[in-house]
């Protein structure tokens, strides 16, 4: 069986929790940097925006969590911070650094090359890491490792996992490689690399969900990472799988009309971190993450949640019956 829901996460926890401490029972702590996105289309610009997982996951978990399940987010940026008023980050503030503003450009393929990565992308400026004293002294119910640009240093997960009950960690916060030979406009191409010889490869077993898209799940060995905690592959249009020791499951998408992919795995982890804080299994929490990736893809930047766009998925989940286009 896959995991129930998210380890000491839940009803009976939150009730614990608030009866012993009196605090948020479902607190949640966001580690990742806010960035500047620039998208490219046949080297024009084609769009500015907020980026940064920590811009979409705060956006999502705003949407969709339950009632009381607040999150405290820690993200840096530089002087040159351009969305401090844009929705996440004004409730959700940053930590001022030095350091310009973690950028990337983003290239899209044009639509005739079909075999073509989404984007190819190239990190221009990265903030000061986050490291393990920036984050709260105090516990959390659970913890979202979100970093774009390499910034939550091994050290700094290891301090999550000893402050949360449960740790979702994306995998493009732990083998992003920045190759400056390559990047071209001054830039870095963002590279990958595995896992296993990393720093945080001994940290694995003590996460509850390691997230990784198809691109990158060659690099996480999901073979050996399925034994350590449970895996999620992200596939796109195709939805997602998640892999445990002694099984898997494929769990459906929804359909979108795709006009910008930028934050699709974002939206999704934090959909499906919601889902788990509602009491869903990791499966049906799943499909809210699918559902907030499809909706994430089919606005351009940090997307924004209608009420009645939250009804259909909640009433597509509990039939689970998801016919619902986005
Ligand atoms: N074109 C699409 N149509 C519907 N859902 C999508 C689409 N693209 C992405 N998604 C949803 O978003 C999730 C993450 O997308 P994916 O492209 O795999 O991640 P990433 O953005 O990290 O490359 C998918 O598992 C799926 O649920
Ligand atoms: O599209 P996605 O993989 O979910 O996540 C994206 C990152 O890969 C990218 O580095 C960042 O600039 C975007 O704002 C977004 O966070």
């Amino acid at each position: 069986m896959p995991p129930a829901a998210m380890p000491g996460v839940g009803e009976e926890a939150a009730e614990e929790q608030q009866t012993k401490q009196g605090g948020p029972a479902l607190e949640g702590l966001v580690v990742g940097s806010y960035c500047h996105d620039v998208l490219l289309r046949g080297g024009r610009v084609v769009g500015e925006t907020l980026g940064g997982a920590a811009a979409f996951v705060s956006t999502v978990l705003d949407a969709a969590s339950p009632p009381g399940a607040s999150f405290s987010v820690v993200s840096k940026v530089g002087p040159d911070f351009a969305y401090a008023s844009a929705p996440a980050p004004a409730r959700h503030p940053p930590l001022l650094c030095p350091a310009p503003t973690t950028s990337f450009h983003a290239r899209f393929s044009d639509a005739a090359a079909h075999d073509a990565p989404d984007r190819q992308l190239s990190r221009v400026h990265a903030c000061d890491p986050i490291y393990p004293d920036d984050l709260p002294d105090r516990r959390f119910a659970y913890g979202l490792a979100v970093g774009v640009a390499g910034e939550v240093l091994p050290e700094t997960l290891d301090r999550m996992i000893r402050l949360c009950r449960a740790v979702l960690v994306d995998a493009q916060a732990l083998i992003r490689v920045f190759d400056a030979a390559a990047g071209g406009g001054g830039g870095a191409a963002v590279r990958h690399t595995a896992l296993e010889g990393t720093p945080y490869a001994p940290l694995l077993q003590r996460v509850a969900f390691l997230k990784a898209s198809s691109e990158e799940a060659p690099y996480i060995g999901v073979e050996t990472a399925r034994r350590r905690c449970c895996v999620i592959v992200t596939e796109g249009k195709e939805g997602c799988r998640l892999y445990w020791d002694g099984g898997e499951a494929r769990v459906a998408p929804f359909s979108a009309v795709q006009v910008d992919p930028t934050g699709a795995g974002d939206s999704y982890l934090a959909g499906f971190a919601a889902g788990l804080l509602w009491g869903l299994s990791a499966t049906d929490a799943a499909l809210i993450g699918n559902f907030f990736g499809a909706a994430a893809v089919s606005q351009i930047g940090v997307p924004t949640f209608h009420p009645e766009m939250l009804q259909v998925c909640a009433h597509d989940t509990y039939y689970s019956t998801h016919q619902y286009s986005i």
